[in-house]
């Protein structure tokens, strides 16, 4: 079969396979159906000029409906209802999702790694939006195990996986192979920074989110971008709706070599950063 076919019929199984699990559920918050969910989602969408497809918008409902099932046993969001899931965990993905399509198409076969995923953001709703192949990653087993689950449910394990390592020694088994890195609500953007460098590509791109960056993080960030042969090509900046806040997504480029060696030790790059030396 030819890569488009193949990509085609995966995407049909993904969506018959979404759209019955749509029929019958009702989501956790019992006020509000998956279909709501949906139409909020579509909104959200049309407000931020994200140009999905409601079967990709669907994929990314049924992601946040596995994680909120889950939530009940394990703990991967202290956010309680669906609707607030619904901005604070899958709109703020997609918005790193319309911004990487700024800089590498998401209809393209790209490789990306989410660093420190948790529950899949913002890495599964990227992945559902987009052709890439996402390497998710965690250090905690249990998030691990959930995020392949959700990904085998919504019929993308062949270009998605989670795998259970810490950021300081997966790049042993991996090597230097992503085009694109995204984090989350992981750290400083001058550790994320140390963190991603052995896994991005020359040329490739770093998506950090954040909520809002002081000016000293910044700082940080700029120094410890130049030792590692990155420069900032971006800060885009959003509003969330109903007074969720305001998020930054900082883009940097990898330009160079770095100055240093790197992956460092376990605990190294938060305990003694490369912007205090
Ligand atoms: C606050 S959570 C954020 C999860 C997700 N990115 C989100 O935005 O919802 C940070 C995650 O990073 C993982 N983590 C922290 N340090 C890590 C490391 N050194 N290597 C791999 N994962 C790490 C934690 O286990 C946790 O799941």
């Amino acid at each position: 079969m030819s890569t488009d076919l193949q990509s085609q019929s995966r995407t049909e199984s993904s969506h018959s396979k979404a759209l019955s699990w749509l029929k019958n559920e009702i989501v956790s918050d019992s006020s509000v159906t998956a279909k709501d969910t949906l139409r909020m989602l579509e909104n959200l969408s049309e407000q931020y000029s994200l140009g999905f497809s409601q079967h990709q918008l669907l994929l990314v409902m049924h992601h946040l409906y596995l994680m909120y099932q889950k939530n009940a046993f394990i703990n991967l969001t202290s956010i309680r209802t669906m609707p607030d899931g619904l901005i604070l965990h899958s709109l703020d993905s997609l918005l790193f999702a319309k911004v990487i399509d700024e800089y590498i198409a998401l209809d393209s076969y790209a490789l990306a790694l989410d660093m420190g995923t948790g529950g899949g953001f913002p890495g599964i709703p990227l992945a559902a939006v987009s052709n890439f192949n996402v390497e998710l990653l965690d250090s905690v087993g249990k998030k691990v195990n959930a995020c392949n689950e959700f990904v085998e449910e919504m019929g993308l394990k062949d270009r998605v996986h989670a795998s259970h390592a810490r950021l300081e020694e997966f790049v042993k088994e991996t090597g230097r192979a992503f085009d694109i890195v995204t984090a989350r609500a992981l750290a400083k953007l001058d550790v994320l920074i140390d963190y991603a460098e052995p896994y991005v590509k020359r040329g490739g791109y770093l998506f950090f989110g954040k909520a809002n960056p002081d000016a000293q993080e910044i700082r940080d960030a700029k120094i410890v971008a130049k030792i590692c042969g990155f420069e900032i090509v971006s800060r885009e900046t959003f509003e969330l709706p109903d007074n969720f806040g305001h998020r930054e997504i900082v883009v940097l480029q990898k330009i160079s070599k770095s100055k240093v060696r790197l992956p460092r030790k376990n605990g190294e790059a938060k305990n003694n950063p490369l912007s205090a030396r």
